[in-house]
């Protein structure tokens, strides 16, 4: 007879097996949509979590566990043949849409031969509608292929000008060629309609596509009222740093009235050297660091790039201006000469001055010994890159990574990098990445010697959260490092998930974005320095 008590107990076992299968297997997140910030849904993982519990309250049935890890690898099982059967199915798909491709040039082609006009599917003009409509009446008539050059509007901005060869002949697609059907462009951002900043980027004119603006432009910072308050973070251990601050803080103070911040070990050096200096203020604990942002207009940095990750790294939050003066031996974040920092300061307190936003990322590491997903620790982020690595272990890395919702890959070698664009010229450039512009918004998806021979750096869209997973099969212990700092540790099960923060890094630019990054390749790295081939021979 049917005892609703068993059925109960029945779904406790379901649910702790569920829950068992998740902590056992490495393919549940894909199961588990992300949402909003990328935490999967936490009333269901709740209630699983609740049931488990219940559930293993109950005093001990060997049988039942057995059963259970039985369970997981027969799912396991089953995940890995879905995962090979949906990839031969992409596969075969893209080949039967390039033999389609081919047959479709060929029809197109052989037509041509035939001295048939072809048909313009869709004619998006905007302000020669009228002449089109008639030019496409008349390409139904067989015409040379001489004519065809003036017969559509490709001087209109996107004009789909696709060849129908094979369907000339059809007159129901004259229907369809004569009447443009209309469409939205809407932005899919985490559920956001609103879409307020789409007209700036395209333009929806009589349902053409025109890109009016680029998203990414130089910016320019105009002060509205005169900086007063003045952060400046200086490289340790260095005689030359520590004279420049000295000279530094002196003419802010006494030349240009300006309040000046330090770090305490700063103030202590600078107090040591003349107690006059007493002037300069600083902090002491980690509540005050946090307001920072609040009472500092701009932030100077001497030093080299570490000195400006160091920076970045204090501002957990908004980050001020940043303006950085070069004391170290590359510099591709500090483009300021620090003979003329008095030429350089006066200009950039007049304004206006090109900015360049360098993307940061944040970073979460989940725990699998969290009770739930929202249990993670504080997010770290980063201004060039997040490593994760085999530290000191001496086997592969074993790394599953996701991409919103979608399986990438399984790094296998010595790691992966997920840097930012600021990063790209950083460790990601050693291991092979591209170097891109700091204002192409992108995350780099760059392994470390993996152990492929096809493995190719990508780069992925800024908008997208990219999740590393640890699986339970790794042989060994993962690391995770942010800025080449503060190393932890990722065990079987835990994970990594990155995407772009909303507060970027402002630096100061010498000249502009482009110019400052040319020159930073060209001057740091001497990229493409090759001797000019000589030419002494006859002219054609
Ligand atoms: N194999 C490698 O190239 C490698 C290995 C470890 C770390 N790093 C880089 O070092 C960075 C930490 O810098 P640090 O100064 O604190 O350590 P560091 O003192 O070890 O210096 C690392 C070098 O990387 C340069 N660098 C840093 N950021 C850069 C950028 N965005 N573009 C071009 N060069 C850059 C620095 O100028 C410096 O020469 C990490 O974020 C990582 O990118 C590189
Ligand atoms: N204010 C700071 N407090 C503590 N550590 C800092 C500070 N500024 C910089 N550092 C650290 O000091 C190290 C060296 O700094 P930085 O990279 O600026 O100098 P560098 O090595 O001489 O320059 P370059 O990298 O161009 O050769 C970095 O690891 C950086 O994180």
């Amino acid at each position: 007879m049917f005892n609703p008590e068993d059925q109960v107990t029945a779904d406790k076992v379901n649910d702790a097996a569920c829950t068992h299968s998740r902590r056992t297997t490495t393919k549940v997140p894909l199961s588990q949509p992300f949402v909003g910030n990328g935490f999967p849904d936490l009333v269901t993982a709740l209630d699983s979590e609740k049931a488990a519990h219940e559930f293993l309250q109950q005093p001990p049935v060997r049988a039942v566990d057995d059963h259970l890890i039985e369970f997981s690898e027969a799912m396991r099982t089953v995940a890995k043949a879905l995962r090979r059967v949906a990839e031969g199915k992409a596969a075969a798909q893209e080949e039967a849409a390039e033999w389609k491709r081919k047959y479709e040039l060929e029809r197109a082609h052989n037509l041509r031969l035939n001295h048939i006009a072809p048909v313009a599917e869709v004619c998006h003009c905007t302000s020669d509608n009228d002449k089109c409509v008639n030019q496409l009446d008349q390409s139904m008539v067989p015409n040379p292929v001489s004519d065809q050059s003036d017969r559509c509007c490709g001087k209109h901005g996107i004009c789909s000008h696709e060849i129908l060869g094979d369907e000339v002949a059809e007159p129901i697609e004259r229907t369809l060629a004569a009447k443009k059907a209309s469409f939205r462009l809407a932005w899919g951002c985490n559920g956001e309609k609103s879409g307020q900043h789409k007209h700036e980027i395209v333009s929806f004119e009589k349902g053409n596509i025109t890109t009016a603006e680029r998203s990414s432009k130089q910016i320019l910072l105009k002060w509205e009222s005169q900086p007063k308050n003045v952060l400046i973070l200086t490289k340790p251990n260095s005689k030359s740093v520590r004279a420049l601050c000295a000279a530094m803080v002196r003419w802010l103070k006494e030349e240009r009235s300006m309040n000046v911040f330090v770090e305490p070990r700063v103030k202590i050096e600078l107090v040591t050297e003349a107690l006059d200096y007493n002037f300069v203020q600083t902090w002491e604990d980690d509540d005050e660091i946090r307001l920072l942002h609040t009472k500092v207009d701009l932030v100077i940095t001497l030093g080299g790039d570490g000195t400006v990750l160091w920076a970045a790294s204090m501002f957990k939050g908004p980050v001020p201006p940043v303006i950085s003066f070069s004391l170290g031996s590359l510099g591709f974040m500090t483009p300021f000469h620090s003979e003329h920092y008095r030429d350089s300061l006066d200009s950039i307190f007049k304004g206006p001055i090109s900015i360049t936003l360098r993307n940061r990322l944040q970073c979460h590491v989940i725990r699998d010994a969290a009770k739930n997903e929202l249990e993670t620790e504080d997010p770290i982020l980063v201004l060039n890159e997040v490593t994760i690595d085999r530290g000191i272990s001496s086997y592969l890395t074993y790394l599953e990574c996701y991409c919103d919702n979608s399986f990438v890959t399984c790094v296998q070698g010595d790691g992966l990098i997920l840097s930012t664009t600021s990063g790209s010229t950083a460790y990601s450039l050693a291991a092979g990445g591209s170097m891109v512009h700091p204002q192409v918004p992108g995350i780099l998806f760059t392994p470390i010697c993996p152990h492929s021979l096809s493995f190719r750096p990508l780069i992925l869209p800024e908008y997208v959260a990219i999740r590393v997973q640890v699986p339970f099969n790794s042989r060994g212990q993962a690391w995770a490092s942010f800025d080449g700092k503060d190393r932890k540790q990722l065990a079987p099960g835990d994970a990594l998930i990155c995407s772009i923060a909303p507060w970027p890094v402002p630096t100061a630019c010498q000249v502009d974005s482009t110019n400052d990054f040319l020159r930073s390749i060209h001057e740091g790295l001497h990229w493409n320095l090759r001797k000019s081939q000589s030419f002494d021979g006859p002219r054609d």
